[in-house]
């Protein structure tokens, strides 16, 4: 299988580097200054599971051909216009997307663009950033990506995609009959995480330690969860019990990529993810008073941000 993963950024670098690793046929489709970086350095990625130092193939835009089998799309949702415009010209006739990116709205947009039966879900539960030296450097033991056909069958190349990532270390990859399930269920996960640590700027366990803060991280989590059933997706027992006892730590250093391209002060996914919960829940008139918050939070900061007016 001929595998593009467009970006070598967090998500990209991280389980494209992985699979690259074991000598899977891997290109990064990259821009011209991570391209330096990558030549001059290589794929440098600092992991719990093993560091890594990698020579990997990389490929611009414009030296696209129609050969690849898939392609991992990596990018964050505000790029994902011109990404899905970028990745078209180097798909197989008979080659398919799999798009890694958090929350759900990619998926009308992928589908418009490639037809449904090309584009498979994903997603990814991991902790991983580029640092500014170019490493992709892993925060925790989070390492696992899902994915699966949108019509639920378990199709040769999903399961072709699953045995590539059995040779590598460090990723603990499925894939599954139910993927929107999965894909709703993280999307509960993260608006939440997202929502709090942003409104807060604090991790999991600052926030539990404060005298309402576990109390404010449920009813969200619960919010969110009324929203995924209203859409159809009921988060599971097990899935909602994971996540009460993920938001109740006291000692947990969990912060969310959002938050962090707040700290970087860098541009924000906020309406892909909270803008999407908040349209949601007001759709199928879930009390949603902290996505509200959270919401104009981070749409706030992006003003300040964009007027120049943060130190
Ligand atoms: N980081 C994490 O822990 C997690 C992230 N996710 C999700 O995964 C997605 C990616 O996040 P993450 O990896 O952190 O983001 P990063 O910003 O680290 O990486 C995105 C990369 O995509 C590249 N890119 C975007 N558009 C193009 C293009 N047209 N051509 C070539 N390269 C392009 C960017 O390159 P350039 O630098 O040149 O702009 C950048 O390196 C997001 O939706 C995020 O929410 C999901 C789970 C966890
Ligand atoms: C919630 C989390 C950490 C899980 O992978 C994530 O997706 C993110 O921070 O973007």
């Amino acid at each position: 299988m001929r595998i593009l993963v467009l970006g070598a950024g967090g998500i990209g670098g991280y389980f494209g580097g992985r699979l690259a690793e074991t000598g899977a046929d891997v290109t990064f489709l990259v821009r011209e200054k991570r391209q330096v970086v990558l030549r001059e350095k290589g794929l440098r990625i600092t992991s719990q599971f093993g560091d890594a130092a990698l020579e990997v193939k990389t490929m611009l835009a414009t030296e696209l051909q129609p050969v690849f089998d898939a392609v991992i799309l990596t990018c964050k949702a505000y790029d994902l216009q011109e990404a899905m415009e970028t990745i078209a010209p180097g798909l197989a006739p008979t080659g398919f997307v799999l798009p890694l990116l958090n929350g759900i709205a990619q998926m009308e947009a992928l589908n418009d663009r490639f037809g449904k039966d090309r584009v498979l879900g994903g997603s990814a539960k991991i902790q991983v950033t580029l640092t500014p030296e170019g490493v992709v450097h892993q925060l925790n033991d989070w390492r696992t990506i899902t994915f699966g056909e949108q019509s639920g069958e378990m199709s040769p190349r999903i399961l072709a995609l699953a045995d590539l990532f059995k040779a590598t270390k460090g990723v603990d990859a499925h894939a599954v009959p139910d993927i929107m399930q999965r894909m709703w269920e993280k999307f509960v996960h993260l608006a939440t995480a997202a929502a709090m640590t942003c409104l807060m700027r604090a991790n999991v366990g600052e926030i539990v330690r404060t005298p309402e803060g576990g109390k404010i991280f449920l009813k969200l989590l619960h919010d969110s969860a009324k929203v995924s059933a209203s859409q159809g997706f009921p988060p599971s027992q097990q899935f909602m019990q994971l996540y009460e006892d993920t938001f109740s730590q006291r000692d947990s250093l969990y912060t969310t990529s959002m938050l962090r391209d707040i700290e970087r002060k860098g541009k924000t996914e906020v309406d892909h993810i909270l803008g999407f919960m908040l349209r949601k829940a007001q759709e199928a008139e879930v009390d949603h008073e902290t996505i509200r918050l959270a919401y104009t939070h981070v749409k706030a900061f992006e003003q300040r941000l964009a007027a120049g007016r943060l130190q």
